[in-house]
């Protein structure tokens, strides 16, 4: 089994500002929030600076990630500006060209481009994207939900995935498989869930803690990018 150094935890779909400082509390790097409406994760920009303002106030330092599908860059900066936040995932259909016009908009926001995989060919396309983000996340496809699916990534598939920028595992991981996943893959970073919720938006604090258990092998963990 490797040890992994700058392994990057990301537990996304948080809605709850007590849930968001205890699972940073619990080790999270990256905390993600919604900004797609059609979820039912989904967080208004109010909700969400309310969250992120909690989170300065209690002396929580984490990463916090606006997450997006084909929203216009004008909705993107001003929630970015609103809430505060470090992140941008864009998980729609975001063209190389939509990232470089959000990174002159937004200078010093990191950006992580989501590809749902289906086939080899989203690989290769995800590789494309690597010179104009900071980091890419591979996602489970399913045609009618954008994220959020609990599908998991045919792994072994994904063993010569290595792009030229930091990159992530995302789909269907929970604390049970993670431990598996790690060892058949080589990611920077990883993100979770359904797999660690009750019901969609509300986390189960139980299961976060028992991922990091999972995670003590890999640790010690890192929030660069
Ligand atoms: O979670 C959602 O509802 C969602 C909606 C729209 C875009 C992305 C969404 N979530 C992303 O889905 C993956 C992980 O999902 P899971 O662990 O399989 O449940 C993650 O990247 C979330 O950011």
């Amino acid at each position: 089994m490797f040890n992994r150094v700058n392994m990057r935890v990301k537990i996304c779909g948080i809605t709850q500002t007590e849930q968001a400082i205890a699972i940073a509390r619990h080790g999270a790097t990256h905390l993600g929030f919604i900004c797609v409406p059609q979820s039912p994760r989904y967080l208004t920009p109010a909700a969400l600076a309310e969250i992120t303002e909690a989170l300065d106030a209690a002396g929580v330092v984490t990463k916090t990630v606006g997450v997006f599908a084909d929203a216009s860059l004008a909705e993107m900066v001003a929630i970015v500006r609103r809430a505060n936040l470090s992140h941008i995932q864009l998980h729609g259909q975001e063209t190389p060209e939509h990232c470089q016009q959000l990174l002159a908009e937004l200078p010093g926001i990191f950006l992580i481009k989501a590809i749902r995989v289906r086939t080899a060919a989203d690989l290769l396309r995800a590789e494309t994207y690597a010179p104009y983000v900071d980091a890419l996340l591979l996602d489970a496809y399913h045609p009618q939900q954008l994220g959020g699916t609990g599908l998991t990534l045919d792994w072994d598939a994904l063993v010569s995935f290595k792009p030229a920028c930091p990159w992530m595992l995302a789909g269907g991981l929970t604390p049970e498989n993670i431990p598996t996943a790690l060892a058949t893959l080589n990611p920077d970073g990883i993100d979770l869930s359904s797999g660690v919720e009750q019901h969609p938006g509300v986390k189960d604090l139980a299961l976060v803690q028992h991922l990091f258990e999972q995670l003590q092998p890999w640790l010690p963990i890192s929030a660069e990018v």
